[in-house]
This record gives structure tokens, C-alpha cells and sequence, in this order.
């Protein structure tokens, strides 16, 4: 039996693996110096059996671990180990181990030991021992080492076991040619689509699909500068001045033209504060005492800080080396009269309404706002504020939706919970499609009796009911009511959220005119195992933060029912399993949506 393993490194990693009494020691002991003079440096991970220790008792790194050090590191100018106490149950975990690897110190990892794991082998055999071949229950074997009277099948590479020549040509030739698997990032057609089924999407499918029918809204409004949070610019924002306006000094200190050689002392022929101009020209050997923001006046190209310089009866004297330009801010070293500033379809946050004050800008203009009709649906679903009827639930999803949508810049329109009947759900579509550019509700796309809405729709409107391979947030009803999209996300609270950021997000952002938008990932380490299926994209629900390796590494919130809203309170990230992992090790990296662009 074989057990999955993935590469965690970005050099090669080659199993040697055989029966005990073979020789892969003996082999390892030539075949690293061989390879040595190939240039190819080695790491060796090598599996021991359970009570091994690599210390002396009597060292006092052995006394120190005996009396309880959970890790010791012991260290010289030429060598340093850490050994740690990680008992376990089973065998080690390759890929934890060999994320200890330093891979900028090694160009391979030779493993020896480990052979039920999928990686690429070398099998030794010596027929003489008796053994069977490791390679007819193992498709992972890339050549076997043996006796030159061996039989062997044709399609086997065949390499010579006392060679050793010839076995390290061959793992110089694997290692040469050994190309890093393509980044496959989840959520991009590259992570393979492929793994869909025919009645279902994953997730980039239908992200896809959904943004084919939206058209984003051009129409533009005049909107004051303070408003312009969260709006999306409609043209290009062309500098009309120079920032700075002028070249001016980043430093108190004094502005003079450098000269080479220097003279002993400057005489100081006046004083410039910020938002004053020095009338005159500055000439050889004289400085002026400047404030930073200050333009440099005419004649002087550099500024030393008040801190490097002496002023002494008219004169002024400056410490330390000194360099032609410092300190001086050029003209429109930061935005040029004429450039474009800002692009067209940029949506806009506090750094570009700052960049925006600073050229001068009162008003823009921007994209009108998407308009969102927002219900809820299901009878057993409650106002909150009201007593809360036997069986009920407080309405969430509308909340939650409303909140997110609000802070894609979209006004919202509330149409509140609508009970389960065909007639008042169809007159809540045709209401929202009257009045908004898109129509949100939650609940009744799964199978349950009282999914009224699917028959609703049907008759309002061109609806596709989709099964997309993700968890949670599985159902999706997408479609168009009167050429107004229409999006009927799941029930459960956490499903309508990951549906939310996964679905509604890019299409409100399509709509609202906002270009090349796309989900963030970021790589981090699991500190957790986590499991997922094959074909099914997860999105767990993590807390990110950066450990003490300067690494980003990210956990589990604890339980995740797709009704437990807690869990995306207290996380701060979706941790977003492929379709093509079904269980992430301890230590792997994985791939977070941090929540902080919207919630
Ligand atoms: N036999 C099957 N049952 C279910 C399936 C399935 O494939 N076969 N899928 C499950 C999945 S996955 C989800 S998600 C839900 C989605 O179902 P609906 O969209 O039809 O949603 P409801 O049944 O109306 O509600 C599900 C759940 O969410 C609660 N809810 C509904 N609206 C709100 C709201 N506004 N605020 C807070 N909570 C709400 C509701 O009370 C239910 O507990 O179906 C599974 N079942
Ligand atoms: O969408 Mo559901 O259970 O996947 O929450």
C-alpha cells in the first residue's frame, strides 16, 4: 500500500529504498562524494528505527534533553543540530521533515527509508538476499540498482548496483532535469476545472459563467471628494500640478550647491520656511537655513540636516559625508503635471482620496452605484428585534449580505423576509428587478418541500439551479429576472457568506466597473492537518498570523457547520483547499482569502 506524498521543496527530492541488508548505506557513503563532484550538494533524510539517538549520555546536550528540553540546538563554528522530542504514532511525516531543510544551503534530498510513500525511487535489489522486487508493487520507482546477472523487464531502467559511476550519472541527469511542479494555484483555471462533473461546476466554472452575463454600468455622477470611498473612478485622473509642487527640502537643515573640493565653511545668507520662496540665487560657498517642505532655492542642489551641521557668527560648517542631491524632493518626483494619476475603473480607498486631495481634486467622476435588492426567505426565518417564534431563527443572511454589499459600494435595497409562498416570492423578484441592477436572496435553492422558489423562478425568469463542487455553500441558483442579474445563495449563514465572497463579490465588482479584480491567495503553513474531498474545493474557515519563523501560518477556527456564523467571526481568512488535495499535513503550505478586503 502507498501513501500520497507531495513534494513540499523546491529542489528534488529521490527515495532510495530497498530491503534491509542491501547496501543503501554503503551505496550513500560513495555515491555522496560522487555526486559531490557533479556540484550537486546532498541532504539526507534517513528514517531510524524508534529508540535511535544521535547523542552520548554524559554530553551535556544529552543531560539537558534527559531532563525535559523539548528541543535542543546544539551548536559549533562548524555544525549545529537540533534534536526534538516528537513522539508520534506511525511513521514520521516526510513532508514536516523536510520542510526543516534549508534548500538554499542543498541542491537534492536523497531519502532513505519511507518507501511506502509516492515519491520517485531508486530500488536496490540483490537477488542473492532472496527478497522480492519493491517495483512491481510500487509505480514509483524510476530505476533498480542490481547485480549484473539480475533479470529484469526491458521497460525497467537498469542500473548497475556496484556502478557507482553510473548511479550517480543517473540521479545527476534526474536532478538536471527536474523541473519544479507548476505553481497551481486553487481557484484559477489551472487548478483544473477539469475535476468537475457534468452536473456540477467547480468553482472557477462558475465564477466564470456568472461573469459572462455581467455587463458593467458606465453611467457616471460628479461625486464630492469625501465621498468617494468605495466608489469605482469612471475616467482617468490627470494630474494637473506637480507634487511636489516644487522642489523643496526633506530635511531641517541647510540647502547649498555642493562643490567639489568643499569649502571649510558656508556663509549663510538667509532663512526659507515652508510656503516661503528664497527671492535670491544661491552662489559658491554660501547657504541658506531651510525648513523642511521648504523649496530649495535657485542655485542649491543639496541640504544636510541641522543635526550634521555647526552654525557659528554668519557661517555655517557640516560634519560627515555628503552626497549631490540629498534630501532635496524634486518637482513632480511623485505624480508629473499630466500624468495619469489614477486609472479609469479604479475603485477608490482612503489612500487614492488622499492621493487625489493632495492634486487638488474637490469632485470626480465615478460609476453610479450598483442598486441591490436584498430578501430573505423561509417562513421559520425572524425579524431580529421581534419575540422569536417557536422553531424560528433570527434572520441573518440579510444582514450579512447587506453589510458586504454596502461595502462594495452598492445601494442597497431591503425587501425584508419573504414567506414561503409563490405568490409573495414572485412579487418580491419582480420588485427587485424593477427597481435594482441585481436581485439577492437566500435560502430554498436546495431540495427541501418548501423550496417554493425554484417553481417561482421558473416562471419569472431564465434560472439555472447549479450544483457547484465546493463546501460550504453547494446550491446556487443563478439567473436573470427582466436582464437584472439574480443570485439564490443557500441558506445556512456561512454558505450565503462564502457564496457571497466567492460569487456575488467578482460579479458586483464586474458590475460596479472595477477591472482585473481578482480573489486574493496567499501562501501559508498549516499548523493543522486539515481534510477536504478530491474534486471539491473547501473553504475552511482560519485564523492566519505570523509565526515565529517570520512565516504566515494559519489554523483551523475549530467546528465548521455551515450554520455556525461564530466560525467567520472568529476567523480572519477562508482557507482555501484545492480540489485536487484531499488532506493537508502539518507543515504544508496552503492557500488563505484573507478576509480583509471586505469584511
Ligand atoms: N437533501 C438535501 N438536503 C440538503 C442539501 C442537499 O443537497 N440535499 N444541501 C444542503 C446544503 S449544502 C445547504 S447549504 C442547504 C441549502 O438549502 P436552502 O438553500 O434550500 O436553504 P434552506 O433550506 O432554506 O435553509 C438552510 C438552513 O439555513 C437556515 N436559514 C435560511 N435562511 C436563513 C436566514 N435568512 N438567516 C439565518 N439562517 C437561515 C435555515 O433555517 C436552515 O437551517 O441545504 C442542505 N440540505
Ligand atoms: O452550502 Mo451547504 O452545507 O454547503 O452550507
Amino acid at each position: 500500500m502507498s501513501n500520497s506524498f507531495k513534494n513540499p521543496l523546491s529542489i528534488p527530492v529521490l527515495g532510495i529504498c530497498a530491503y534491509s541488508g542491501t547496501g543503501k548505506t554503503t551505496l550513500l557513503r560513495q555515491l555522496i562524494p560522487s555526486l559531490a563532484e557533479q556540484g550537486i550538494r546532498v541532504a539526507v533524510v534517513k528514517h531510524a528505527h524508534h529508540d535511535f539517538d544521535v547523542d552520548v549520555p554524559g554530553k551535556d546536550s544529552y543531560e539537558v534533553r534527559k531532563a525535559g528540553a523539548k528541543q535542543v540546538l546544539v551548536a559549533s563554528h562548524v555544525r549545529w543540530a537540533l534534536m526534538t522530542e516528537a513522539p508520534c504514532e506511525g511513521d514520521p511525516q516526510l513532508t514536516h521533515l523536510l520542510s526543516q531543510i534549508e534548500v538554499d544551503k542543498v541542491d537534492m534530498v536523497l531519502v532513505e527509508g519511507f518507501k511506502k510513500l509516492t515519491l520517485p525511487k531508486i530500488e536496490l535489489h540483490r537477488a542473492a538476499h532472496g527478497q522480492p522486487f519493491i517495483y512491481q508493487n510500487d509505480n514509483n520507482i524510476l530505476a533498480i540498482a542490481c547485480c549484473q546477472d539480475t533479470l529484469l523487464p526491458q521497460e525497467i531502467q537498469r542500473l548497475d548496483l556496484n556502478n557507482v559511476q553510473q548511479i550517480c550519472d543517473f540521479v545527476t541527469s534526474y536532478v538536471n532535469n527536474w523541473q519544479a511542479p507548476a505553481l497551481k494555484l486553487p481557484l484559477t483555471p489551472a487548478c483544473g476545472c477539469d475535476v468537475a462533473d457534468s452536473k456540477s461546476l467547480s468553482v472557477c466554472q462558475g465564477v466564470e459563467k456568472i461573469l459572462s452575463y455581467v455587463e458593467p454600468i458606465t453611467a457616471a455622477e460628479p461625486v464630492a471628494l469625501d465621498e468617494l470611498n468605495a466608489r469605482v473612478l469612471a475616467t482617468d485622473a490627470v494630474s494637473p500640478v506637480n507634487v511636489p509642487q516644487h522642489t523643496n527640502s526633506a530635511m531641517d537643515g541647510y540647502a547649498f550647491a555642493l562643490a567639489d573640493p568643499m569649502p571649510e565653511r558656508f556663509t549663510l545668507v538667509g532663512e526659507v520656511m515652508a510656503g516661503y520662496q528664497y527671492a535670491g540665487k544661491i552662489q559658491a560657498g554660501q547657504a541658506v537655513k531651510i525648513m523642511t517642505g521648504a523649496p530649495v532655492p535657485e542655485g542649491a542642489d543639496t541640504v544636510q540636516p541641522r543635526e550634521m551641521a555647526h552654525e557659528e557668527q554668519g557661517y555655517v560648517r557640516f560634519d560627515g559625508p555628503i552626497s549631490l542631491g540629498q534630501h532635496v524632493r524634486q518637482a513632480g518626483e511623485d505624480i508629473a503635471k499630466g500624468a495619469v494619476a489614477l486609472n479609469a475603473n479604479q475603485r477608490l480607498g482612503p489612500a487614492e482620496q488622499g492621493l487625489l486631495a493632495s492634486l487638488g481634486f474637490a469632485e470626480l467622476a465615478v460609476i453610479r452605484r450598483p442598486k441591490i435588492a436584498i430578501f430573505s426567505t423561509g417562513d421559520e426565518v425572524c425579524e431580529p428585534g421581534q419575540a422569536l417564534k417557536p422553531s424560528c431563527i433570527y434572520d441573518s443572511n440579510r444582514f450579512t449580505v447587506k453589510s458586504m454589499a454596502k461595502k462594495l459600494g452598492c445601494d442597497v435595497i431591503d425587501l425584508g423576509i419573504i414567506e414561503d409562498s409563490e405568490a409573495a416570492l414572485a412579487a418580491a423578484l419582480l420588485k427587485g428587478a424593477a427597481q435594482a441592477d441585481v436581485i439577492i436572496s437566500s435560502g430554498g435553492v436546495s431540495v427541501g418541500d418548501a423550496d417554493y422558489i425554484k417553481t417561482v423562478l421558473e416562471q419569472v425568469g431564465q434560472i439555472n439551479f447549479w450544483r457547484i463542487n465546493m463546501r460550504p455553500g453547494r446550491p446556487l441558483a443563478f439567473g436573470q429576472i427582466d436582464n437584472k442579474l439574480f443570485f439564490g445563495l443557500p441558506g445556512n449563514p456561512v454558505a450565503v457568506m462564502v457564496s457571497f465572497l466567492q460569487f456575488v463579490q467578482p460579479a458586483l465588482r464586474k458590475l460596479a466597473g472595477e477591472s482585473q479584480w481578482q480573489n486574493r491567495l496567499i501562501p501559508a503553513i498549516s499548523d493543522v492537518a486539515l481534510r477536504s474531498r478530491k474534486g471539491r474545493t473547501e473553504f475552511t474557515r482560519g485564523i492566519y498570523q505570523l509565526g515565529d519563523d517570520g512565516r504566515l501560518h494559519v489554523k483551523t477556527t475549530g467546528a465548521q457547520g455551515s450554520g455556525m456564523l461564530s466560525s467567520m467571526v472568529k476567523g480572519n481568512c477562508l482557507i482555501v483547499i484545492d480540489e485536487h488535495d484531499d488532506a493537508i499535513e502539518v507543515g504544508a503550505q496552503v492557500y488563505i482569502q484573507p478576509f480583509a478586503d471586505l469584511l
